[in-house]
């Protein structure tokens, strides 16, 4: 199968780094196309990009030269499928531009999560919210572009957890509370003298964004908008010196009563993408660890290959019914993996650019997928 052309938009930074770590032996797709700032555009990738991973940067793709940030420049060698890792500020200026040049904008950030239009996706949980995309104002006009968004780093791993959950027992009330690693800030992200031997109890918006969307995300589609799941939702976000994985503490109060055996069924039991072979999806999204004092960063930050949430510690909840530990990997799954699974989701469900068809009904336009 020919592979599908792909771009990178902010590809020097933290995710824009996943993003080619991931992609560039992709069974699907194939990266022809990289951009960043007006800074770095013109210059080679190798001598833009202060690379931080532990893989080295792909030969290929440290001679290729990063392209204006804007999808007039040169239309023709623009790729139809953009993953986008840009600031929020930035992406509310640059992912319009490119939906509206026709390209199907897989974004990372949270400037476009809440809009009405804009799928909120974790494939494993809600794929089915993807075709609200459809109602978007270039797949209308037919020039076929859109934006889908993947939640933010902690709200993945969160709801990864919780879908199982949700779906037996229902939730009503939930209380996390988080600590979160360094490479969620970005790079240079929080000054060393900021956080070495130390916790910070504040991350701008953090809090905010993870509260509203687990009730988007585990809301139903009901053919025009999302319904938003009813549950409250109560978030106290840290910044800690780890520096990759998030972890969460979890309370939770169902509707119907659950045993511990229940549970850990509805985690076990949860692999809803397993028949679709998307070459990005765990075989267990989500894995329960049984001994008393996991998971940890350092150990478990890359279970299944980093696309997996690890659960542990599991008991009775004063306050609530039950509570848990989770941990799920910030850029891989909270970030470029997200991104990527959300793109093979589309390509399987015929959603990408090319794959939308068209039929008039009328005076109006009907949109279907093939
Ligand atoms: N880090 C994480 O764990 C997660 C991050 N995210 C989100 O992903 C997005 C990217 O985050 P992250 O990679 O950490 O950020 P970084 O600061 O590490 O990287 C930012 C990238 O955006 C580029 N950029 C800056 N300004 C522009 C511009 N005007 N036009 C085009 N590109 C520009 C930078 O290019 P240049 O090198 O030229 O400056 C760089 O490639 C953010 O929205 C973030 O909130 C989401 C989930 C997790
Ligand atoms: N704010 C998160 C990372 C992030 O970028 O979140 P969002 O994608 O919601 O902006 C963190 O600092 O760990």
């Amino acid at each position: 199968m020919e592979r599908r052309k792909v771009g990178i938009l902010g590809a020097t930074g933290t995710v824009g780094q996943r993003f080619i770590q991931l992609l560039e032996s992709h069974p699907w797709f194939e990266i022809t196309w990289l951009a960043a700032s007006e800074r770095s555009a013109g210059k080679r990738y190798a001598d833009a990009c202060r690379w931080k991973l532990d893989t080295p940067m792909p030969a290929r793709i440290a001679e290729m030269v990063l392209q204006p940030n804007t999808p007039a420049a040169n239309t023709e060698e623009v790729p139809r499928i953009i993953f986008a890792a840009l600031d929020s500020d930035v992406a509310k200026e640059l992912e319009p531009a490119f939906a509206e040049a026709g390209c199907a904008v897989i974004s990372n950030s949270s400037a476009f999560r809440m809009t009405e239009d804009v799928p909120l996706v974790i494939p494993e949980v809600n794929a089915d919210h993807l075709p609200l995309l459809l109602q978007q104002t270039s797949v209308k006009n037919g020039k076929g572009g859109y934006i889908v968004t993947n939640p933010n780093c902690c709200a993945i791993g969160l709801v990864l957890a919780l879908a199982p959950l949700q779906e037996r027992f229902g939730i009503e009330a939930m209380f996390v509370s988080t600590m979160q690693a360094v490479s969620g800030a970005g790079y240079p992200g929080v000054p060393s003298l900021d956080i070495l031997g130390n916790v910070v109890p504040f991350i701008k918006n953090e809090e905010e964004k993870l509260q509203e969307e687990v009730n988007k995300l585990l809301g139903s589609f009901n053919g025009a908008a999302i319904d938003m799941l009813p549950a409250k939702v109560s978030a106290h976000c840290n910044r800690v010196a780890v520096i990759d994985g998030h972890t969460e503490c979890v309370s939770i109060k169902f509707t119907k009563p659950a045993t511990r055996e229940e549970i850990l069924a509805a985690w076990s039991e949860f692999q809803p993408l397993t028949q679709h072979h998307l070459p990005s999806a765990p075989e267990h999204p989500v894995i329960f660890n049984e001994a008393i004092d996991r998971p940890q960063p350092r150990l478990d930050v890359n279970a299944g290959k980093g696309m997996s949430t690890t659960v542990g510690r599991l008991r009775e909840c004063s306050l609530f019914d039950w509570k848990f530990v989770l941990l799920s990997h910030n850029t891989v799954r909270g970030a470029a993996g997200a991104a990527v699974l959300n793109a093979e989701v589309l390509a399987k469900m015929d959603l990408l650019p090319g794959q939308i068809k068209h039929t008039q009904t009328g005076a109006g336009r009907e949109l279907v997928s093939a």
